[in-house]
């Protein structure tokens, strides 16, 4: 088993966080959470209902408040998936900072628009042209995960397994670089 902090991954719909985190935390015997599910449930209804009844700024104000609850609680015992819009506001970025090793899961547009295509839970790509959206959102939103991430990660064409084996591999170089530089 790995001795680590809580480990948090970012990056934009469709990169695989939810997929990658699920993995990595039975691997490294962590408790695992997906920030969209905490949302969902702390207010009793799905992703969509929220857009629609409190529009996006309801829904970064709940994004906000479950993300500082689930991150100054648990210290050093959780992986945590974030949904793809956690870096937009400032205040995410400094608790996403402060309390955890966090890791970026690159995918390019081409894949977001691949692995989100079968899906209709994500009220940002109902539009009539997906690709532009994500396009657009990935321009906005590359440089602020880079900004926040300690490891960056590629997922294109790799399984999620490996994929998973590659952040477990990961971290364990940066923490055993942690420990020998101080
Ligand atoms: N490395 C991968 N290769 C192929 N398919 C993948 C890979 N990672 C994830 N997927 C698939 O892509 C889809 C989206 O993955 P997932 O829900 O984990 O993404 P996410 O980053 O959590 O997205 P969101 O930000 O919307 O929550 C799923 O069907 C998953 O099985
Ligand atoms: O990229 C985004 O802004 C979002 C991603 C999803 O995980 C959800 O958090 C929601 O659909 C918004
Ligand atoms: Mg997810």
């Amino acid at each position: 088993m790995i001795k680590a902090p809580n480990i948090i991954l970012v990056g934009p719909m469709g990169a695989g966080k939810t997929t990658i985190g699920r993995l990595i935390s039975q691997s490294m015997d962590k408790d695992f959470y997906d920030l969209d599910k905490v949302i969902e449930d702390n207010a009793g209804a799905d992703i969509p209902w929220i857009f629609e009844r409190e529009g996006e700024d309801g829904f970064r104000k709940r994004e906000t408040q479950a993300l500082a609850s689930v991150a100054q609680s648990d210290k050093g015992d959780s992986v945590l998936a974030t949904g793809g819009g956690i870096v937009m506001r400032e205040e995410n970025r400094d608790i996403l900072r402060e309390n955890a090793l966090v890791v970026y899961l690159y995918a390019s547009v081409a894949q977001q628009l691949y692995r989100t295509s079968k899906s209709t839970h994500r009220p940002l790509l109902q539009t009539g042209d997906p690709k532009a959206t994500l396009k657009k959102l990935f321009e906005v939103r590359d440089p602020l995960y880079r900004e926040v991430a300690t490891l960056v990660i590629e997922t294109d064409s790799r399984h999620p397994r490996s994929v998973a084996n590659k952040v477990l591999d990961a971290i364990k170089r940066h923490l055993k670089e942690e420990t020998t530089t101080s």
